[in-house]
């Protein structure tokens, strides 16, 4: 049984004053212990929220991490900073991170490995932009993106690892993929990590969706036989959270 994993990426929001009033305000009504609720909040902000939500189910995880230990990196972040502040979870290979910041698939890789060795959970985000959707070739690229994350990685950390379905269309437009659509690539996502490892692996791997996730249609995704929570960019930074968090309730 996979447990439900919703994951709030704030991406560049609130600074640490905001942040702390913000987790103050949803800690209690986003505590559940059957789902996985993990909070993606600025470095700035990391050691605050760890300490912030101690003591409750809420795990803490970072937006993205560089791929050495330390050294002559300037400006990045290593995971063993992260590790050292309590940080647990860790997202990889983010549209933005692609587009804006220009990650390769490699690098996502090299991450990947990177956040395993130092016992960070990873989620590894893919997904197809408008252009390949239209050209029918979502799932060719996907392959790619998971075959070349992947490398390298052993069955048993495999299983460990999420992957979260972003189709880039849907990221922040308010045109969030329809559940058939988001449960369709999500099914053909755990079959691709079948193929790669085999079909214990792929039952265990946990695949979230993102794109446009709020209250009002998390129950219908978060209900599919092959999605397995969500990962929230705009309605993780309001209270909209809080009932997207219980959702079905
Ligand atoms: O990481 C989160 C995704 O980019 C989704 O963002 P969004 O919920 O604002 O569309």
């Amino acid at each position: 049984m996979r447990k439900t994993l919703i994951a709030g990426n704030w991406k560049m929001n609130k600074t640490p004053k905001e942040a702390i009033e913000y987790i103050q305000l949803i800690k209690n009504q986003v505590d559940r212990e059957d789902v996985e609720v993990v909070l993606c909040p600025p470095y700035l902000v990391l050691q605050l929220a760890v300490e912030e939500t101690r003591g409750t189910h809420i795990k803490i995880g970072a937006q993205n991490m560089y791929y050495e230990d330390k050294g002559a990196y300037t400006g990045e972040i290593s995971p063993m900073m992260l590790k050292e502040i309590g940080v647990d979870y860790i997202i990889i290979g983010h549209s933005e991170r692609r587009s804006i910041f220009k990650e390769t698939n490699e690098m996502v890789n090299r991450k990947l490995l990177k956040a395993i060795e130092h016992q960070l959970t990873p989620i590894v985000c893919v997904g197809e932009s408008l252009k390949q959707r239209q050209e029918k070739v979502t799932i060719d690229y996907i392959r790619m993106q998971i075959k070349i994350a992947f490398k390298g990685v052993s069955e048993a950390e495999a299983k460990k690892t999420i992957v979260a379905y972003e189709p880039l269309w849907a990221i922040g437009t308010g045109k969030y993929a329809s559940k058939e659509q988001a449960e369709e690539v999500c099914g053909a996502i755990r079959k691709l990590i079948a193929d790669l490892y085999n079909d214990d692996v792929s039952q265990q791997v946990r695949i979230l969706y993102g794109g446009s996730v709020t209250s009002k249609n998390a129950n219908d995704f978060f209900t599919q036989k092959n999605i397995d929570g969500g990962i929230i960019g705009g309605s993780s930074i309001n209270e909209d959270f809080i009932s997207l968090v219980n959702y079905g309730h």
